[in-house]
């Protein structure tokens, strides 16, 4: 599909992507950069790509496709590290959890004549780093593209096809409207997990053993997405300020009224309230979304056995 591909970032995500392309023979090449040298040379002993690269710009030079996986915060700096060796008529894309602030930092360093168009793989899990990548991740898993006004059409097509080669089903948005509908659906509840994990391990009268002791299914939902990773954590807070503050303001409101039900002993309203949300999870599950996060590579959760 495409002649040398370039990975910039080769975590979770650059590493999944670099297990695929090959199983796929998506291209003749894989070129792999990182900041990191540690993390370089773990990308090389795990056989990850064909050229190894501590320098961006020299990993994307005659790149057909560049897929920029970092921080979102880092998207900038790696844009304007690239920008210069871009091969006309590339396409350059990402894979970052907001998308506004994305394009505001790498759109204006994108030399003319090279096509730049924002992507989001909904599909991860809390695990980071190239160890932890599998070609697996994003079957049947949504890939959001969010492109430009004066986006290539050809382009677009290609990119669609290199994400449903890697079996994801794509969807397009507007960049805005991604950010507000990913800040209820998955960063809303990454900031739920991080506040409850550490509401709970901060009660005194609770000892750290008891909690973990006793976690019913519930709590440890909540601690494996707490155990995602902070710099990207960190960085989609940083980056997507405006629509997760709107959306923690509304949770507010309903705890605060939730508070208020639990305090007046109104059961009615309370009965209500998770009839509703009884009807969500059905509705998920009967569209066929119930996908569970693959469990590669881990130990097994069982009691009593350790967790690495
Ligand atoms: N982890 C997840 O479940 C998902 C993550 N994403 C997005 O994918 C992107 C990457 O996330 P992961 O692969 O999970 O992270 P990761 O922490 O596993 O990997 C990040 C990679 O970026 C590199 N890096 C960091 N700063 C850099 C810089 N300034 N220049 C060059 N390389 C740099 C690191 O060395 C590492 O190779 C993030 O933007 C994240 O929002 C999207 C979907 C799911
Ligand atoms: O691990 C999980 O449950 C996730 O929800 C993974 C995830 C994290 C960030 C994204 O932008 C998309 C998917």
């Amino acid at each position: 599909m495409f002649g040398r591909i370039a990975l910039v970032g080769i975590g979770l995500i650059g590493s999944s992507l670099a297990r695929v392309v090959r199983r796929e023979k998506l291209a003749d090449h894989i070129a792999i950069s990182t900041r990191s040298a540690s993390t370089l040379r773990r990308a090389e002993e795990l056989g990850l790509g064909d050229s190894y690269h501590t320098d961006a710009a020299e990993a994307v030079e005659g790149a057909d496709l560049v897929i920029v996986s970092v921080p979102v915060g880092a998207s900038g700096t790696v844009a304007q590290a690239i920008a210069g060796a871009l091969k006309p008529g590339a396409i350059v894309t990402d894979v970052g959890s907001t998308k506004r602030s994305v394009i505001d930092q790498m759109a204006p360093h994108v030399p003319h004549g090279v096509h730049f168009i924002p992507g989001h793989p909904i599909a991860g899990t809390e695990y980071s780093g190239p160890d932890s990548g599998f070609a697996a991740l994003f079957e049947d898993r949504w890939c959001i593209l969010t492109p430009l006004p004066d986006t290539d059409a050809a382009a677009l097509d290609k990119l669609k096809a290199f994400w449903r080669a890697c079996g994801s089903d794509l969807d397009e948005m507007d960049p805005d409207h991604h950010d507000r509908v990913l800040a209820v659906v998955s960063h809303l509840p990454q900031l739920i997990s991080y506040n409850i994990v550490g509401t709970a391990s901060d009660l005194e009268t609770v000892t750290e053993s008891e909690v973990i002791k006793y976690s019913a299914s519930g709590f440890r939902d909540f601690t494996r997405l707490a155990a995602s990773d902070p710099t990207m954590w960190r960085d989609v807070c940083l980056h997507n300020k405006e629509a997760i503050l709107e959306m923690l303001a509304r949770f507010s409101e309903d705890l605060a009224s939730m508070q208020r039900a639990i305090r007046w002993a109104d059961g009615d309203k309370l009965f209500d309230l998770f009839t509703r949300t009884r009807h969500v999870r059905k509705s998920i599950i009967e569209a066929g979304q119930d996908v569970e996060v693959p469990n590669f590579g881990r130990q097994s959760a069982k009691r009593g056995e350790s967790q690495t």
